[in-house]
């Protein structure tokens, strides 16, 4: 008799072990991230979503709170082969579901073939198949998710000084805490304003660039950002990460679609169609951008041909699909920050004498 169950929406149920107990459900994406799983546990872009490690053993350098992106663990349950006792107390004091001892491998193979799929999970001592069948009967797709932002964002403007290289307003769909820190270390202040700000709010901030942040869920039901990008277009200049060039693309003109089983991991190849180099990049995205509107793609996934960059020197914007400040991940895509902060300079006006 197992502790656990897994039921998957192509009609599976596994069995595993409770970890950290709960009844939960959500739809099943993997990383191939070997490294970074606090990180990737508290990256808000995960919100109702369940997280399986492909990598079989999860936590074995501990959990510590400064390698947090967020203050709490955002997937609704975690998955691996092994997770350690410091990762399985930490998810049970967050009241996170989590299983293991199961063939994880048979989840990667499944969403590879199948896409992203609802998923429901039963853990803990009366847990029952038909409990898990439940959850997952009762998970609705992501795109009803409309109001994810409201789970993720901050409610009240904050601000992050980092100095007077920039005035960064950031529209927080899900921010990551190391792209706000990113952006304070290179000298800029960051205003991070809630995901449904305003024209208006933006304004009063007299940003010279408007970021618009990675986050969970559809890019489409971020409708508020898409006004604050089409207010500014052409007037401030605009970057985005992931959600953030999804929402700034359509909001220009262009469109997105779902993949079937997106990117997480930490060793996605990027290729630079201006220089023709390849860098590995770190990744979680299950939408992608279709149709670019106005703006150039300036970079591509070698595995797919999948849009990682935009550019418009008319509109002065710039963005990335992946997550260039790279917690977990390779470092070397760390530049993207310091052209934001070029892009903010450019705007600013020249000081008279
Ligand atoms: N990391 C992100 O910002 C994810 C963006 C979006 N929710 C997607 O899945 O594509």
């Amino acid at each position: 008799m197992s502790d656990a169950y897994i039921a998957l929406a192509d009609g599976r149920v596994l069995e595993a072990r409770a970890r950290a107990p709960g009844w939960t459900r959500g739809e099943l994406v993997f990383t191939t991230a070997y490294t970074g799983y606090e990180e990737s546990l508290t990256d808000p872009s995960y919100a109702e979503q369940v997280l399986t490690f492909s990598y079989p053993l999860i936590g074995n350098y501990g959990v510590r709170e400064e390698r947090f992106e967020s203050d709490s663990v955002q997937p609704r349950a975690a998955i691996a082969r092994e997770l350690t006792d410091d990762v399985a107390e930490w998810l049970e004091s967050e009241g996170v579901p989590a299983i293991d001892h199961l063939d994880t491998r048979e989840i990667v193979t499944t969403v590879r073939e199948e896409g992203a799929m609802a998923c429901g999970i039963a853990a803990g001592e009366d847990a029952t198949p038909e409990d898990a069948v439940a959850e997952m009967e009762a998970c609705t797709p992501m795109s009803d998710h409309t109001d994810i932002g409201a789970q993720v964002s901050v409610t009240e403007p904050t601000v992050h000084e980092g100095g007077d290289e920039a005035t960064v307003a950031m529209l927080d769909c899900g921010a990551k805490g190391s792209i706000i820190s990113s952006l304070t270390e290179r000298g800029a202040d960051v205003h991070v304003l809630p995901y449904d700000a305003t024209p208006e709010d933006v304004a009063a901030v007299e940003p010279d660039v408007l970021f618009v942040s990675n986050g969970p869920g559809d890019p489409e039901n971020f409708v508020a950002a898409h006004e604050v990008v089409d207010a500014f277009a052409g007037e401030v200049p605009m970057a985005g990460i992931c959600l953030g060039q999804q929402v700034i693309t359509s909001a220009l003109g262009g469109s997105t679609e779902k993949m079937s089983f997106g990117h997480r991991g930490v060793n996605q190849p990027v290729k630079d169609l201006r220089t023709d180099r390849v860098v590995m990049t770190t990744q979680n995205h299950g939408y992608t951008v279709s149709d670019t509107g106005p703006l150039e793609v300036t970079q591509v996934n070698v595995n797919d041909d999948t849009v990682e960059g935009l550019d418009s020197d008319e509109l002065d914007v710039i963005t990335r699909q992946y997550h260039p400040e790279a917690n977990p991940g390779p470092h070397d895509s760390l530049g993207f920050f310091d052209e934001v902060l070029a892009l903010a300079e450019s705007r600013q006006p020249v000081a008279a004498d």
